[in-house]
């Protein structure tokens, strides 16, 4: 028995920090929405063993990768005697800020939680995810989410348009961990507008979204990369309407009308060493 399971990447629409906590973690408000681009995972029910095969963009399949602790996690919360045999299909940029490994992580939460017909709630798998990282609660719930707390605290939001996404990634990946820690929270004079971004969504003009994007973390991998500032103004002069880092970066994405919009100014990039991807927000 088996099954294949889609896993999104998301693009944060605003991304604000708080505070930093005593545990080194920062108290978030951000406005996350769920993107088509995703990675697929096909899971096989086996005894006890935990196996991992991946195609795609190039990724770790060691201990290290968060499908194996989400599994491991899972049958050491439960005690089940299941094991699985997973097969990732990766198309999300590593390390990009697209919440690529969550995605994951909360993809084989909810299959095995199928599989090994477990019957947890989708609280009780938000409540393991968090220990695998701030963004695997969102990944469970996916759409349209404001975070809060580390990031899992969620309150869903209506269904948001659906805009286009061009998405460009650097050769290069960031550590989220690295970017928290060069983050001054005392000295950001800046702060996204959480309600204004909602009520733009709701209202579903792009211009006004564009208007309110915003994310504290980019003063900081920007500083690291100046070349990202030159990817943002691109962006904008191939005529996206809304520009911005996602999360800790470093991939930059341009809202457009909609998918097919995002499409043809994608092919008008000459960008090298970057990835580009056409998606759209779902
Ligand atoms: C940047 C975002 O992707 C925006 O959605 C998230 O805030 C980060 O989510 P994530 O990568 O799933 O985060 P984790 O894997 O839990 O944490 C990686 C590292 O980022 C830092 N971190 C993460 C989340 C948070 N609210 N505060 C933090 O300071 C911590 O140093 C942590 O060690
Ligand atoms: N299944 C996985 N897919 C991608 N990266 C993984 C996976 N498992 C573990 N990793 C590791 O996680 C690290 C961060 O990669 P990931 O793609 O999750 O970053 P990210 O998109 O910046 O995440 P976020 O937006 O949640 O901060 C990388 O160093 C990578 O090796």
């Amino acid at each position: 028995m088996g099954l294949t399971i889609k896993a999104h990447g998301k693009i944060n629409l605003t991304l604000d920090v708080l505070s930093r906590r005593p545990d080194g973690y920062h108290d978030v408000e951000m406005i996350m929405q769920s993107i088509a681009l995703h990675d697929t995972l096909r899971i096989e029910d086996q005894e006890e063993e935990i196996m991992l095969t991946a195609a795609g963009q190039p990724v770790s399949i060691d201990e290290d990768n968060l499908i194996i602790k989400a599994a491991r996690l899972l049958q050491q919360q439960t005690g089940t005697q299941r094991g699985a045999k997973i097969h990732l299909q990766k198309e999300i940029p590593v390390a990009a800020g697209l919440a690529g490994g969550s995605t994951d992580a909360a993809a084989t939460l909810r299959g095995l939680n199928e599989l090994w017909q477990l019957g947890l709630s989708r609280k009780q798998l938000m409540e393991l995810g968090v220990r695998l990282g701030a963004d695997v609660p969102f990944c469970l719930l996916g759409g349209t989410a404001i975070a809060r707390g580390i990031g899992e605290e969620l309150t869903p939001l209506p269904a948001a348009p659906n805009f286009g996404v061009v998405l460009v990634k650097p050769a290069f990946g960031v550590s989220t961990a690295a970017v928290y820690r060069g983050l001054n929270v005392a000295s950001l004079r800046q702060h996204p507008r959480t309600n204004s971004m909602v009520d733009a969504l709701r209202f579903g003009q792009l211009s006004a979204v564009a208007d309110e994007l915003g994310n504290v973390l980019e003063s900081v991998t920007l500083g690291l990369y100046p070349e990202l500032q030159e990817i943002k103004e691109t962006l904008t002069e191939v005529g996206c309407q809304g520009v911005l880092m996602s999360g800790s970066g470093p991939t930059i994405f341009g809202l457009t009308e909609d998918a097919a919009a995002a499409i043809k100014l994608a092919r008008q990039l000459a960008l090298p060493n970057c990835k580009v991807v056409a998606t759209a927000m779902v």
